[in-house]
């Protein structure tokens, strides 16, 4: 017989939080979002960690290479989709990992006897006007010098001439330690007057050029998320069929995590993927998989070897799954339910794996009450599709603003080919839709407004950080009379309220 579970599955709107004591420390100021990323042992630190517990979707109108530069400056992560050759898709990880963050190895260098017109040469090639002269003229050789477009005047100089006859030598440089930070940076950039700074190492090679105008735009961003190499950290979806060739070419663009992207977890090819990762990379490369929504699949993906998993059938803005398959179940329920077989886990073997919920985000609340159930972050689709940043294109649309959205299940993304991968398979059913949705302007401004909201709840619920949120949260189910006491009601509104989120 088949098996019946005795509770309904539940929504996130059907929940609220019931505070707890708020004290003097609770403050928003005070509370971190920080929160891991791939699995860990008891008492370690995870490899990687967001600083704030937001990653963008695996999809076409979501996660191209310019919504992850502006979601990784506020420190959290995208996965690039990978419905699309993979070449295209390895180009776009590395237009993010190449990407300035503050710190740039430098691109332009000459040596001393360079001459002029090779010099130009090169500034046609690169655009960079800024350039190192160093000692072999690679990015890292000893540092001779700095030559800039205010060093020599074309036209006025011999194209013969060498370059060591116009730039700035090496012993009147004002130069950084490549062990400075960057607000020291900043302060010898002031002090100096300096556009660019160049940082050596201790043999006085050329290690990075800080230059003024980046400075500025990381300060702006405190929480962005750099690998070790102070590049942006990015990820990329994966499917279970060509992992062979897409997996060494995004790790070769420089992805620093992988999440097998479908939106059934709880398969032999998943496993089968994970392994094949393990067997060829060790635990050096990261992966996460999904979608479940229960122990089972949780239990499965597990021992399989993911570093995080991704919970959510169905629930997708653009969904359309539930209704054409029939399967999935409520986002707030399957979340409960790998949480609590995520902490057995724990308890049973001392790994930590992160769980992810995603989709079915409607209001900011929302992410607060994945959280509070267990989630260690969440992922989003039409959230960032609504941004200036994301992949969409953005029309007018009846006097309004807005872009296009469309699901990875439906016709237009499938379009590029990958159902006909192998075994000639042609697509029988869509399982997404296409739409729009309100334009919402920058990334930037929008992520302030969430997680200034998700701070602000974690101080009524006493919390400074995602752990204590999820020992300490109080969740009450809400009747269907409650949720209308809690929106504005029986006043007549003046003006829709744009902090709303949806
Ligand atoms: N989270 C969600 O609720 C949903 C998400 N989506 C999104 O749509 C996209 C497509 O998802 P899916 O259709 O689930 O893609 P998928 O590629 O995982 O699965 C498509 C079909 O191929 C089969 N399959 C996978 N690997 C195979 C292999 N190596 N050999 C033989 N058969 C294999 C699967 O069992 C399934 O029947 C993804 O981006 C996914 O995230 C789609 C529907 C729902
Ligand atoms: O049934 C589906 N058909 C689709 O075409 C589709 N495309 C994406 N997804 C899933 O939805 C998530 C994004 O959801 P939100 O827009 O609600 O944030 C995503 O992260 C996916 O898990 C799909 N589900
Ligand atoms: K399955």
């Amino acid at each position: 017989m088949a098996t019946y579970y005795q509770e309904a599955s539940h929504t996130f709107s059907e929940y609220l939080l019931v505070p707890g004591l708020t004290e003097e420390q609770n403050i928003p100021q005070n509370v971190s979002l920080k929160t891991p990323l791939v699995k860990f042992r008891k008492g370690e630190e995870p490899s990687i960690s967001l600083n704030i517990p937001m990653v963008s979707a695996v999809m076409q109108s979501v996660s191209g290479d310019r919504l992850a530069i502006a979601l990784a400056k506020e420190g959290g992560i995208s996965f690039i989709f990978g419905s699309q050759p993979i070449a295209d898709q390895a180009a776009m990880v590395a237009r993010v990992k190449n990407y300035k963050a503050g710190y740039v190895p430098s691109d332009s260098n000459v040596t001393p006897d360079t001459t002029i017109a090779e010099m130009l040469e090169l500034l046609d090639k690169t655009g960079h006007s800024t350039m190192a002269v160093t000692e072999d003229g690679t990015a890292n050789g000893k540092l001779l010098g700095m030559i800039t477009s205010r060093d020599y005047r074309i036209g006025h100089v011999s194209l013969d001439a060498k370059v060591k006859e116009f730039m700035t030598p090496r012993e009147k440089l004002i130069v950084g330690r490549s062990t400075d930070n960057l607000s020291t940076c900043n302060d010898l950039i002031w002090e100096h007057k300096l556009n660019t700074l160049p940082l050596v190492d201790e043999n006085d090679h050329l290690a990075y050029l800080v230059f003024r105008k980046d400075y500025e735009s990381h300060k702006a961003h405190p929480n962005e998320l750099l690998d070790h190499e102070k590049r942006f950290m990015v990820g990329a979806g994966i499917n279970t069929r060509d992992y062979e060739e897409r997996v060494p070419a995004l790790l070769n663009a420089g992805v620093d995590i992988l999440v097998i992207d479908s939106s059934d977890g709880y398969t032999c090819w998943q496993a089968k993927t994970i392994h094949w990762i393990r067997e060829h990379y060790g635990d050096s490369v990261k992966i996460g998989a999904g979608n479940v929504v229960d122990p089972d699949g949780f239990n499965y993906l597990a021992d399989a070897g993911a570093d995080f998993i991704k919970i959510g059938i169905g629930g997708g803005s653009i969904c359309i799954t539930r209704e054409t398959k029939g399967i999935g179940r409520g986002q707030a329920t399957a979340v409960q339910e790998v949480a609590k077989a995520r902490d057995a886990y724990f308890e049973k073997t001392g790994t930590y794996i992160p769980i992810c919920s995603d989709g079915g985000i409607v209001y900011d609340y929302h992410i607060i009450l994945a959280l509070a159930m267990g989630a260690d972050f969440v992922m989003l689709g039409r959230y960032f599709s609504r941004f200036e940043e994301a992949p969409g294109e953005k029309l007018m649309i009846n006097g309004s603003y807005v872009k296009e959205y469309w699901g990875e299940g439906s016709n237009r993304a499938r379009n590029w080919g990958r159902y006909d991968l192998g075994q000639g398979r042609k697509l029988s059913f869509e399982e997404g839709v296409d739409s729009y949705v309100p334009y919402a302007g920058f990334l930037h401004d929008n992520v302030l407004m969430t997680t200034s909201k998700i701070k602000s709840t974690m101080c009524n619920c006493g919390a400074l950080d995602i752990p204590e949120l999820q020992r300490k949260a109080r969740l009450t189910l809400v009747s269907a009379t409650s949720i209308v006491e809690g929106g504005a009601h029986d006043v007549m509104v003046k003006h829709k309220d744009t902090s709303f989120n949806k």
